[in-house]
């Protein structure tokens, strides 16, 4: 005879298949054909449990097809109960995730269950549901970021971009471990440990949670362990403002803390990679590089570039612009999860289903930007009216890749000013000091990450200074920094 324990466990598997079969009945039923509503095209998959199938890598490539496949630029797949929605033109993603973003504005459950719940990562603001702990953290996040802000740490960048530069010119070939510098340009970075682990981590749960728990501790307590912060620090007005919210100290800590640690998980890997692929652009690319060289020379000849150059640059606004657009570093947006049932174009989105921007078909649009495949700076460059033929401006009717580069809506990247800045900073001097060419042997094209992030695998490159005079304008600029 069947032990009591048996035949319990026997009743709750059938219970839970009765569960599972009843849910995703309800979720295939509900993304079948209702009101009369057409149902988005794409894979089918299996019955009840929908389409399975990895998609072929890298995701957004394949995702980027289907358009073509099913003859829409929305497609949408099933796989068990959820409906993933996958938006292929900027014309979808800013008609749902920047005009509807009361109902676009939350971050997924599913998947994410094991990151917030077992991991202990319910702090970071970039996984955090679309509630008062996101809403109080975005308000910090602005506090220290929004545009006007961002202009006091422009200075600290000056200087951090002046010693990397020096060690550009003592160690060439560490170029991937001195673009790292930018991480300590998210200012309160600063006061991070050197042992503080990547955004890349991968190790299992419960590992995770001792490390996730220092991520989310060690910005705070280094702060904490200041006596007065500088004013280029990104704490400071963060700090400022927790004490003029003295209601409930504790919890306006813990926002503080979670907003800290926020900073670095989503600000380190994607500013590197961005310059990283400028290395690798302009090593590919000579031509480019020459150009905007000319272009540094004719306003800075014989000194560094500085913020005061900002307007006067135009070239390297393009530059930056096309590294952003070329490879992005979130080729396929962070999911963004309905709140309610919505409708677009008359298709049928279910509440809970996920939706993403293709970044990347979006920034490879060929209507945008002829021969997309191209390194090309100058298809965002114009001469400027009346004027000599090198006397160049951005042309504001070509679409700048910042407005898909950096996300949508509420949820889109709040350190981009930040991240624009810095970089921009530090692609003007590093041309305005060095040539970037290819190493013997390492010419071909990069290959990249196709995770969550996408980032270039690790390639060689000569970096060296233009001539002695060059290198020299390095130490000149040190010294009147120090
Ligand atoms: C080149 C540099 C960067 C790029 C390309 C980038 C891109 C993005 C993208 C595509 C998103 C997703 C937006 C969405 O879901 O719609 C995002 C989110 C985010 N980024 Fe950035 N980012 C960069 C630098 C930074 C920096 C320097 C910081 C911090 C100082 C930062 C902080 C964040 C945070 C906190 C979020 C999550 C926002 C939320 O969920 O509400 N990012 N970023």
């Amino acid at each position: 005879m069947a032990s009591t324990s048996q035949t319990a466990f026997a009743t709750l598997g059938a219970a839970c298949l009765v569960y599972l079969f009843a849910k995703f009945y309800r979720s295939f039923a509900a993304c079948r054909n209702l009101h009369g509503l057409k149902k988005l095209p794409g894979p089918r998959g299996w019955p009840f449990v929908g389409y399975l199938k990895a998609a072929e890598r890298p995701a957004w490539l394949t995702y980027w097809r289907w358009s073509d496949e099913y003859d829409s630029d929305v497609v949408a797949f099933y796989v068990l109960g959820t409906t993933v929605v996958i938006l292929n033109s900027l014309k979808a993603a800013t008609e749902l995730l920047e005009a509807r973003s009361a109902i676009y504005s939350d971050r997924p459950t599913f998947g994410f269950t094991m990151l917030r719940e077992l991991v202990g990562f319910d702090w970071n603001i970039t996984v955090s549901e679309y509630g008062p702990y996101w809403r109080d953290s975005r308000r910090a996040f602005a506090h220290a970021f929004h545009p006007h802000a961002v202009a006091r740490y422009r200075p600290a960048e000056l200087k951090a971009t002046h010693q990397f530069l020096r060690d550009l010119l003592n160690e060439p070939e560490d170029f991937h471990g001195r673009i790292r510098y930018l991480v300590d340009l998210i200012p309160i970075l600063k006061y991070v440990p050197e042992w503080f682990p990547g955004a890349g981590f991968k190790r299992q749960a419960r590992i995770w949670k001792k490390e996730v728990t220092n991520i989310a501790d060690a910005p705070f307590a280094a702060m904490e362990a200041c006596d007065s912060l500088p004013d280029d620090s990104a704490a400071k007005p963060l700090l400022e403002r927790m004490l003029d919210s003295p209601d409930d100290p504790a919890y306006a800590r813990h926002v503080l803390r979670g907003t800290l640690a926020s900073m670095y998980i989503a600000g380190a890997d994607t500013t590197t990679s961005t310059l990283a692929t400028f290395f690798h652009a302009l090593s590919r690319h000579p031509a480019v590089l020459y150009e905007a060289q000319r272009a540094v020379d004719r306003v800075c000849a014989g000194r560094l570039p500085t913020f005061a150059d900002y307007d006067a640059l135009p070239y390297i606004h393009a530059l930056l612009r096309e590294c952003l657009r070329w490879r992005p570093v979130v080729p396929l947006n962070f999911a963004h999860r309905a709140t309610k049932e919505d409708v677009y174009e008359g298709y049928r989105i279910p509440a809970g289903a996920l939706v993403l921007a293709n970044n990347w078909a979006i920034m490879h649009d060929p209507a945008a930007y002829t021969d997309p495949e191209d390194f090309n700076p100058r298809r965002f460059l114009r001469v400027r009216s009346g004027e000599a033929d090198d006397d160049l401006e951005l042309d504001p009717d070509v679409r700048d890749p910042g407005v898909a580069a950096f996300g949508f809506g509420r949820r889109a990247c709040p350190g981009r000013h930040m991240a624009y800045e810095s970089l921009w900073i530090a692609m003007a001097s590093v041309l305005a000091v060095f040539d970037v060419l290819p190493a013997e042997g390492d010419e071909g094209e990069v290959e990249y990450t196709d995770g969550f992030l996408s980032t270039p695998k690790p390639f060689r490159c000569i970096i060296r200074p233009r001539s002695a005079a060059h290198a020299k304008l390095v130490y000149l600029a040190l010294e009147l920094d120090a």
